[in-house]
């Protein structure tokens, strides 16, 4: 192996200076059937992912399903497509979480990157754009709420990863995750009530609905349905609501494997025969929009919904680059750099 250095524009001063890298998951740089295909196969061959031998999982993937999904996907990401910035949603927001955050941060000459697990920009090239600026410490913040080993924990193995290549490692902080901080729920009230107060009807229930994940990584010790419980209770708390007024369920299934349970789409649907014909979706463990909760449950879920008799469907958007949002980033990094603090 070899070990790389190269010395940095800034050098880093004696006391030592942080930085902060957000991770996200990753998305496609274009909705056409190459990036498409290229970033569900960077993704869908992760192990932390998809846990089977690669000797039966390739020819799969490689096979039947990079040959027909990303054409799917592709057209679904149009739908969502952000045209102004053609971007997907997923990078528009976290550059702007990014950008939202280097702002609160830049008297203190603290520099904010952001990465991507899967494709573009990569945890690599962030990490070195800090440590060109002279960061010899670096705050890593994965943007997910909920730990999971398919996205926590995988943001983490990247980062190390790149970190396994350096001659020169800067110290690493990884912040762990935070489903119940008081400013992830405070930031997730006020999106409600903000989104409740522009509606022209009171829905009888807001859904809050999180990605899902196979049932058997939760039997094997992932902590994620019961970070997602706590998100869900504290979240009920602050708005005084019941698990009648905002139950649980989770979407995104894939694959033929069973998943965390209720699942989103039946439980959805099921409700207009029980009279709920007027239903709000929140979407608690995405931190910013993207495909699966502007497409998935604004497009598909909300026709889904109308068919089987629901009169008024309604989405509450995901933090994205609200002050909420920003709040939230900029607390748990000034907790973070608590911890690199010298005695
Ligand atoms: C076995 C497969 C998958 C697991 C496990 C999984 C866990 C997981 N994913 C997120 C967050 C996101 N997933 C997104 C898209 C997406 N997820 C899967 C599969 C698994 N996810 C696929 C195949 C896709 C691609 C979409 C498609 O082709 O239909 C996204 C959106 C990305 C975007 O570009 O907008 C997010 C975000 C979490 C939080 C999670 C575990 C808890
Ligand atoms: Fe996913
Ligand atoms: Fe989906």
């Amino acid at each position: 192996m070899t070990f790389f250095h190269k010395p940095p524009r800034i050098a880093p001063p004696p006391e030592g200076r942080t930085g902060i890298l957000l991770v996200n998951l990753g998305t496609p740089d274009d909705t056409g059937y190459f990036s498409v295909r290229r970033y569900l196969s960077e993704f869908l061959s992760d192990r932390r992912v998809i846990e089977s031998p690669p000797l039966i999982w390739q020819p799969i993937l490689q096979g039947i399903i990079l040959t027909k999904r990303p054409f799917a996907s592709g057209a679904n990401y149009a739908r969502i497509w952000h045209k102004e910035e053609n971007a997907s949603p997923l990078r528009v927001y976290t550059r702007r979480q990014a950008e939202g955050l280097a702002e609160r941060l830049k008297a203190e000459g603290i520099p904010v990157e952001w990465g991507m697990r899967y494709g573009r920009p990569s945890v690599a090239k962030a990490l070195e754009s800090l440590m060109d600026q002279g960061c010899d410490r670096i705050i890593s913040i994965p943007l997910y709420p909920q730990y999971s080993a398919t996205t926590t924990a995988t943001a983490n193995d990247q980062l190390f990863r790149a970190l396994m290549r350096l001659r020169r490692q800067p110290a690493v902080l990884t912040v762990p995750s935070f489903p119940d901080h008081p400013a992830f729920i405070r930031a997730l009230e006020t999106s409600v009530r903000e989104t409740l107060a522009g509606l022209n009807f009171t829905p009888q229930q807001v859904v809050a609905s999180f990605h899902g994940l196979p049932k058997v990584c939760i039997d094997k010790g992932d902590t994620y349905r019961d970070e997602c419980e706590r998100t869900i209770a504290a979240l009920r708390s602050a708005l005084g609501f019941d698990a009648e007024r905002m139950p649980l369920t989770f979407q995104s299934r894939f694959g033929p494997l069973e998943w965390v349970q209720p699942y989103t789409a039946p439980y959805v649907t099921a409700l207009p025969k029980q009279g709920v014909t007027k239903i709000a979706v929140i979407m608690p463990g995405f931190m910013v929009d993207c495909l699966e909760t502007l497409d998935e449950i604004g497009n598909e879920l909300r026709e889904e919904f109308m068919e089987a008799g629901g009169e008024d469907f309604a989405l509450v958007p995901c933090l994205n680059d609200s002050k909420g949002a920003i709040d939230l980033l900029e607390q748990l990094s000034r907790s973070a750099m608590a911890g690199f603090q010298r005695s």
